[in-house]
């Protein structure tokens, strides 16, 4: 039995007269990755933010083992989110963001002292490659006590090996939390998720076989002759 279930419900979303999300149903589960796939434009990131709480809507209904939540990131221990585009401050060093983030001795020292954050302590977040930086966004948000993370694009622009290198960290953590998990790299989507759904005119469709991703017109069919 999984521990927690999230669940978007009910979704409706419009933009510029034209409706973006029409009828969503989204869950997930401590200890699972959901994939959640789409088309530029198809409202992915709209529905993470609607979900986290800071994108307001006239029709949801965002519950946590049943319970309704209106701003599901306001409250402690729920949900935490990693936007497409950096969110760190740019004029601060890493070990003051890490100071910033938590109080707790144990978790500034399980980020200070990890392997791969220790050579950058005194960088400040544009000193870092694009994969270092995701890498140190996933640590902070991994170390949150929220059952859920939402990740933008945690592998855009990343290579292979940092890719492999946030799925362990991702991996180190599914006992106690769930993952949604949208990005263009849909082959790494594919292979790391428990579930595959794609949004697709403003509903989330499972997908129970890649091939259907070429019937949906998401990807080429040459991907997979
Ligand atoms: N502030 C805004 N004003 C007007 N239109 C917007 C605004 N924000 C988003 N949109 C539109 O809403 C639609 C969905 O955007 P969203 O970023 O959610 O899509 P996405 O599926 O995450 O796209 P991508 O894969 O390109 O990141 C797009 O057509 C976008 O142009």
């Amino acid at each position: 039995m999984p521990e927690h279930k999230l669940e978007a419900d009910s979704i409706i979303y419009n933009i510029a007269n034209r409706q973006l999300l029409t009828d969503i149903y989204l869950s997930c589960e401590t200890g699972e990755i959901v994939g959640l796939l789409g088309r530029n434009g198809s409202g992915k990131s709209t529905l993470l933010r609607i979900i986290f709480g800071t994108q307001p809507t006239a029709n949801k209904h965002i519950r946590v083992n049943g319970t309704a939540y209106q701003a599901p990131y306001k409250h402690r221990n729920l949900v935490a989110y990693l936007p497409q585009h950096s969110f760190l401050p740019d004029n601060l060093r890493l070990h003051k963001i890490i100071e910033l983030y938590f109080q707790e001795p144990d978790k500034r020292k399980a980020i200070q002292e990890h392997e791969r954050t220790k050579p950058h302590l005194n960088k400040f977040p544009d000193e870092l490659s694009k994969g270092e930086l995701r890498y140190f966004e996933l640590l902070l948000l991994l170390q949150k006590d929220v059952k859920f993370l939402l990740l933008d694009e945690p592998f855009s622009g990343i290579e292979p090996i940092y890719t492999d290198r946030i799925l362990e960290l991702l991996e180190e953590h599914l006992s106690t939390k769930g993952f949604i998990i949208t990005d263009h790299n849909y082959s790494t989507v594919v292979r790391i998720s428990d579930r595959v759904v794609l949004l697709t005119d403003g509903a989330c469709r499972s997908i129970n076989n890649p091939e259907e991703l070429v019937e949906y017109g998401y990807v080429p069919a040459s991907a997979f002759s």
